[in-house]
């Protein structure tokens, strides 16, 4: 059977992961690894990289048959800080591929906080006055008002990862 090593063991990525592998049989291993760059990615560039390292990091370190990343992060614009989502998948024999997510804007209270040296996860939990957003409904859930949660937002992306690695093997 495939294994699939998941660069993380947030439960919103994880479950996002295991529903975007639609029809495929595969044991599923999370595993915490270095994204490599900043916690708070500030560039689409940065967010790429970020998905790019754990897919590969996730790879190496349980041996498996694909390596799969996915990183949340901000993109400055002239209309204000965007939330950006990107993911990758990876094995030993290609070269990443590379997804993006739906993009929303931020209010200006939260972007202020977060042009400040905040990370998202902690200026949600502030703003909501709840725990653990970033393992729930996200800021992208909160602010849609529950019409795209982190993890359906996610299947997207895993979606569009597993779509185009299977068209290319
Ligand atoms: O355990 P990991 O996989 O690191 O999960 P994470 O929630 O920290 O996710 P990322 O590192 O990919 O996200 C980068 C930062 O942005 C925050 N973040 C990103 N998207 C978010 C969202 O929808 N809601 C709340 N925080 C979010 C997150 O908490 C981090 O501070
Ligand atoms: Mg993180």
């Amino acid at each position: 059977m495939l294994t699939v090593a998941i660069g993380t063991k947030n439960p919103a990525k994880v479950d996002a992961i295991k529903n975007g592998f639609e029809g495929i049989q595969a044991n599923f291993i999370p595993t915490s690894v270095p994204s490599g760059v900043s916690p708070q990615p500030f560039s689409d560039e940065e967010t790429i990289q970020g998905a790019i390292n754990r897919a590969k990091n996730a790879l190496v370190l349980e041996q498996s048959d694909v390596g799969i990343g996915l990183e949340g992060g901000v993109v400055p614009t002239e209309y204000g800080l965007f939330l950006c989502n990107w993911g990758a998948i990876v094995d030993s024999t290609n070269n990443p591929i590379i997804a993006g997510g739906a993009r929303i804007l931020l209010p200006d209270e939260i972007a202020s906080e977060l042009n400040a040296g905040k990370e998202l996860g902690d200026v949600m939990d502030a703003y909501t006055k709840q725990k653990d957003i970033r393992k729930n409904e996200g800021a992208i859930g909160i602010f849609t008002n529950g019409y795209i949660k982190r993890t359906d937002m996610f299947m997207h992306v895993v979606k569009l990862l597993v779509g185009q690695f299977t068209y290319r093997r």
